[in-house]
């Protein structure tokens, strides 16, 4: 039988099945590879545990690392919904980082901007994200405060599609969830017990279905870093798409846009035609990649 895996508490996974029963499921042996998204395909064990037996081939991996080790965030995912808000000030290197992890992974960045109910910050936040516009990524404009309002704005979106809710602490990530999974607390508190890890726990990624449009959503702990070390250069480059155009300008072909003489990207940078503040983000995070020598 085939299933979707919809938690992952270390080896031990919910795995929705196909004739819509979730199971508790393990993986035999040490290296387990599987994470919350996976397609898998089961093999029944008693009445209540599935065996995984295989991961069916993911369509994308999206991924964190931090310090030396490396994390995988879940699978088959469509578009990255990054909550910032008017109020706190969200941070630029965390939204820049996870547009670069999406992009790196052929993922659709998108950003939430959430609590515009709050006018008087609003035009600074505003403007703070038009870089981003900028860049072509959507920037939704909502407030939690409006349910209705909320689930008319973000549910045609979230439509056939996989969609992974991440955002730093107190953007409003789980007042968003809240709105358009209400059973979604209960849900965790449940697997909680069901796998013995006691209490309701925030540090875990889980998938919700949303029955009546076809459509998942992931919500992923609230996270405060974005480690990208597992990228290469031009996956770095990826999360840059202002960058693209000169790219084809630069003279070498293995060029990483730092120091070469003849690079389009540094051209166009003293040109002014790409931010400093773009430039410099690409830099720290090219230089704590896997290979800073290389550099
Ligand atoms: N004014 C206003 N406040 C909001 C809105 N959405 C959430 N809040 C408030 O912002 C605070 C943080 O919201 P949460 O939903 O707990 O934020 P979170 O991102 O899940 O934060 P963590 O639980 O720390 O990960 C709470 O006090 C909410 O009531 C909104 O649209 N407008
Ligand atoms: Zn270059």
């Amino acid at each position: 039988m085939q299933g979707r895996v919809i938690t992952a508490y270390g080896r031990h996974f919910m795995v929705k099945l196909s004739d819509g029963t979730i199971r508790q499921s393990y993986m035999k042996g040490k290296k387990t590879g599987v994470c919350v998204g996976d397609y898998v395909r089961v093999a029944l064990q008693g009445n209540e545990e599935a065996r995984i037996e295989e991961v069916l081939e993911r369509q994308n991996l999206l991924y964190r690392s931090d310090e030396m080790r490396s994390k995988q965030f879940a699978a088959n995912v469509d578009q990255l919904l990054i909550v910032v808000a008017v109020q706190p000030t969200f941070s630029d290197d965390l939204l820049s980082r996870a547009i670069v992890g999406a992009r790196s992974a052929h993922i659709d960045p998108i950003i939430l901007l959430n609590k515009v109910d709050l006018i008087e910050d609003y035009p600074q936040a505003k403007e703070r994200l038009s870089i981003y516009a900028q860049l072509g990524i959507p920037i939704i404009e909502i407030s939690t405060l409006d349910a209705n309002q909320l689930k008319t704005q973000l549910l045609p979106l979230l439509q056939d599609k996989t969609s992974l809710l991440f955002g730093q602490s107190a953007m409003g990530k789980s007042s968003i969830l809240n709105v358009l999974v209400p059973e979604a607390k209960a849900h965790t508190q449940e697997y909680s017990v069901a796998l013995g890890t006691g209490k309701h726990t925030t540090t875990t990624t889980s998938l919700y279905e949303l029955p009546d449009i076809q459509g998942y959503l992931i919500d992923s702990p609230g996270f405060q870093s974005f480690g990208l070390r597992h990228l290469g250069q031009s996956e770095v480059a990826l999360g840059f798409p202002e960058f693209s155009e000169f790219v084809e300008q630069c003279k070498f072909y293995n060029c990483t846009h730092l120091h070469e003489p003849g690079c389009g990207v540094l051209r166009a940078l003293n040109e002014g035609i790409i931010s400093t503040k773009r430039h410099e983000m690409y830099e720290r995070i090219l230089l704590e990649c896997t290979a800073p020598e290389k550099y």
